[in-house]
C-alpha cells in the first residue's frame, strides 16, 4: 500500500509562504515526479511528506491514516537523497542493514532482505566493500538498497541522480524505472530535469512558486499544456512561443509550436529566416533561426541530417495540427 493524499497542505518559513495550500493525491503504486524551476518548492513538498519539515497547515494522509503529526520514522516511507548519506566506515552490507539493525530485526530476516535488494540492484559482488571503493552510481544503488530493505509504503527520491555524470544518469534512470516495475511500490521523485520527468513518470506534477500548474501524464502535458509556463517547461528543446501579429492571425495572444513540429521546406513556408546556429547531431539537426519580425530566435528540430549552415536562408512550415493557442492570461484556448 502507498496512497498519499495532501489536503490543503501549506508551508511557511517565518512570514514567507513557500507552499500555498495545495491538494494532491498520489495513488498506490504510482510513479509521480515533482518538476519545476529552482526554488519552486519541490524539495520542501517532498520533505513535508517525509515528515522532515512540519506543515504550517493542512493534512497529510498515508493509506487513509492521518500522518501529519507522525515523526518521519513512523510514516513507513523511505527517502533517498542526492548526497547518498552512506556511512564511510561501514561495508555496503552494513550500510544496507543499518535501518533493520536499528529496528531490531532478526538476523536471518536481515540477511534475506539484503540478498534480495543486492540482487535487484546488482550489488551482490560489492557487499563487503566500503562506499569509498565504489563508483557514484554504485553508491547511489547502496542508498536505494538501504531504502528497499525497509519495505516502505513509498519511496521518496530527492534529485537522486544530480551528482552523476550524464551517461550514468541515463543508466540509473532506467534502473530506477525497472525497480519501480519490479517492486510496484509508490515512488515520488523530485527533479528539475524535465527529461527525467518525461521518461520516468506515470504522473508529472509541474510546480511554480509552490503552486501546482498542471498534473498529468507526460504525454498529456506534452500534447495539451494548460498554460504557457507548462508549455515552455515540458519538452526539449523548449516550445517556441510567438506573440504579436503572428498570434493574432490565429485569434490568440500567444501561439506555441514545438521545434519538432516545424518542417523545413525548399521554398515558401510560413516563416522565412536566416540560420543562426546549426547543431548537427547526425540523428537530428537543430537550427536556431532569426526571423525578421520576431524578437527571439526560433528553434527547429529537423530529423536526420539537413545540410543548411550558419547564414543560410531557411523556409519553415508549421504542422498546423500541432499549433497551441493561449489567451492573454497565458491559458490554453481549447
Ligand atoms: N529552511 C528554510 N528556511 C527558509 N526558506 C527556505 C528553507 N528551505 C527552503 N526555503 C525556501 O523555500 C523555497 C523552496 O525551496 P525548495 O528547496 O523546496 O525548492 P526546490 O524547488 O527544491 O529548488 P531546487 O531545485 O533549487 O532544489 C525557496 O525559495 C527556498 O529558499
Amino acid at each position: 500500500m502507498g496512497r498519499i493524499t495532501l489536503d490543503k497542505v501549506q508551508k511557511k518559513f517565518g512570514d514567507v509562504e513557500v507552499i500555498p495550500p495545495l491538494d494532491l493525491t498520489v495513488e498506490d503504486g504510482e510513479f509521480v515526479v515533482f518538476v519545476g524551476p529552482s526554488g519552486c518548492g519541490k524539495s520542501t513538498l517532498l520533505r513535508l511528506i517525509a515528515g522532515l519539515e512540519d506543515v504550517s497547515g493542512g493534512e497529510i494522509r498515508i493509506d487513509g491514516n492521518p500522518a501529519t503529526d507522525l515523526p518521519p520514522a513512523k510514516r513507513g516511507l523511505a527517502m533517498v537523497f542526492q548526497s547518498y548519506a552512506l556511512y564511510p566506515h561501514m561495508s555496503v552490507r552494513k550500510n544496507i542493514a543499518f535501518p533493520m539493525k536499528m529496528a531490531g530485526m532478526p538476523q536471518d530476516e536481515q540477511d534475506r532482505r539484503i540478498a534480495k535488494a543486492a540482487t535487484a540492484l546488482n550489488l551482490t559482488d560489492y557487499l563487503d566493500r566500503r562506499p569509498g571503493q565504489l563508483s557514484g552510481g554504485q553508491r547511489q544503488r547502496v542508498a536505494i538498497g538501504r531504502a528497499i530493505v525497509r519495505e516502505p509504503a513509498a519511496f521518496l527520491f530527492d534529485e537522486p541522480l544530480s551528482n552523476l555524470d550524464a551517461a550514468l544518469r541515463v543508466g540509473m534512470r532506467m534502473e530506477i524505472s525497472e525497480l519501480h516495475k519490479t517492486l510496484a511500490t509508490t515512488m515520488i521523485y523530485v527533479t528539475h530535469d524535465q527529461v527525467e520527468a518525461m521518461t520516468m513518470a506515470d504522473k508529472i506534477v509541474v510546480l511554480r512558486a509552490g503552486h501546482i500548474e498542471q498534473v498529468g501524464s507526460p504525454l498529456d502535458l506534452y500534447k495539451a499544456p494548460r498554460n504557457t509556463f507548462v508549455a515552455g517547461f515540458i519538452g526539449s528543446p523548449k516550445m517556441n512561443l510567438l506573440t504579436g501579429a503572428t498570434a493574432q492571425k490565429h485569434d490568440a495572444a500567444t501561439i506555441g509550436i514545438r521545434p519538432e513540429h516545424l518542417d523545413v521546406v525548399p521554398e515558401g513556408g510560413t516563416f522565412t529566416g536566416r540560420v543562426g546556429v546549426a547543431e548537427h547531431l547526425g540523428s537530428d539537426t537543430f537550427f536556431h533561426v532569426h526571423i525578421p519580425e520576431m524578437d527571439e530566435p526560433m528553434t527547429v528540430r529537423a530529423g536526420g541530417e539537413v545540410g543548411l549552415k550558419h547564414g543560410d536562408t531557411i523556409h519553415l512550415k508549421p504542422q498546423m495540427q500541432h499549433l497551441h493557442r493561449f489567451d492573454a492570461q497565458g491559458l490554453r484556448i481549447a
